[in-house]
């Protein structure tokens, strides 16, 4: 007969608690101190209270733990060279939003074949993460399954929602819940309105359900998350790194009633995809940066051990290390090179 419930459910599978992951991959409490602090930094930062910038910096994906953690080992030196006029974070991202298929990250796929190990791809995630922040690097990542921030995002300082989600009630609901500072993208097309009305959104109490750390099925009522930025990721009608730009998005921020704070993805389509161009953003943000525009208090730089990026060989043994297999990155070389002559600009 045919199904009248589940017809195109193919199974249903019970996944470990957040509670027993955490007791698999625990806490210390010299690490919750250190996020803790953490995310105060970015806060004074995204207040102005502090006028070092913030460096969102890292792969596109994660997919290779071990090439992570050598990635976090680098990263980590530079985090502490420039400590005094950028805050570096790294960009550990689990989860791939896609425009229509393609493989959606570590978490869902580690094994990248189709195969959704998800209780691996937590366990992995979870494992990496206690490591780089035991490296004193902080970490920052895209919300974008709502159940997963329960099983890592007392390890996160900083998250993102990104463009394919900013406008989502879900996501806006789930950000007002967060304990880290969380910034909004503009919608893929460019509409910088999504990221506000997701930035307000957040700032205030939602009930919806959710799990616990147990896994039981809950109502989780928010306090709000006052910490929302506006991400500027470029869109359909081509970057928004501008000056112009910039300047009409302070004023807008400050109509709405909001502090004129913007952190800026040299990426996506602000670099229109051609990884390279990054340093060019770059550049233009610290032109405007030593020129006095300090409403840009960030930026996002996809970058990997090497850069370009591959696709994902049926023989996984093939896959050439420390490439990216989302979207293309700068080299580990590029980004010393590019945070080296910011922290020249901060400095002077
Ligand atoms: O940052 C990564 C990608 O831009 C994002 O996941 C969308 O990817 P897609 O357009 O290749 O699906
Ligand atoms: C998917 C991403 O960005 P966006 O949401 O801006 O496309 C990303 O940063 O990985």
């Amino acid at each position: 007969m045919e199904k009248l419930n589940n017809a195109n459910i193919r199974s249903i599978v019970p996944l470990i608690t957040p509670d027993d992951l955490k007791e698999e991959y625990p806490i210390s409490e010299a690490l919750t101190k250190q996020i803790l602090t953490h995310r105060n930094e970015v806060r004074n930062i995204l207040e102005k209270k502090d006028d070092r910038m913030l460096a969102i910096v890292g792969p596109c994906s994660i997919h290779d733990t071990v090439a992570a953690l050598d990635y976090a080992q680098r990263l980590a030196e530079l985090r502490e060279r420039y400590k005094d006029r950028l805050c570096i974070i790294m960009r550990v991202y689990f989860e791939k939003p896609r425009t229509a298929l393609g493989w959606r990250g570590l978490i869902l796929d580690p094994d990248m074949d189709d195969s959704y190990k998800l209780e691996k791809g937590l366990r992995q995630a979870r494992k990496l993460l206690l490591e780089i922040n035991n490296l004193g690097l902080p970490t920052g990542s895209e919300i974008l399954d709502p159940i997963v921030p329960q099983y890592i995002s007392d390890l996160i300082s900083w998250a993102a929602i990104g463009a394919r989600t900013t406008e989502s009630q879900t996501h806006r609901e789930l950000t007002s819940g967060l304990s880290m500072p969380v910034g909004f993208k503009n919608g893929t097309d460019g509409s910088m309105d999504v990221a506000i009305n997701g930035i307000h959104s957040a700032h205030h109490p939602h009930s919806f359900i959710g799990i616990d750390g147990k896994g039981q099925t809950c109502v989780l009522s928010t306090e709000g998350n006052k910490t929302g930025h506006p991400i500027l990721r470029g869109g359909k009608r081509g970057p928004n790194y501008y000056e112009e730009i910039i300047e009409d998005t302070e004023e807008l921020l400050i109509k709405e009633g909001l502090l004129p704070v913007v952190m800026i993805d040299c990426s996506h389509e602000n670099s229109g995809k051609k990884y390279f161009r990054q340093e060019r953003v770059m550049n233009s943000i610290m032109d405007q940066r030593s020129k006095g525009r300090d409403s840009i208090v960030g930026f996002m730089l996809e970058s990997n051990i090497h850069e370009g990026k591959q696709c994902i060989p049926e023989d996984k043994s093939q896959l050439s290390y420390g490439v990216s297999i989302t979207d293309a990155c700068i080299s580990f070389e590029t980004t010393a090179k590019i945070l080296d002559s910011a922290y020249k600009v901060l400095d002077k």
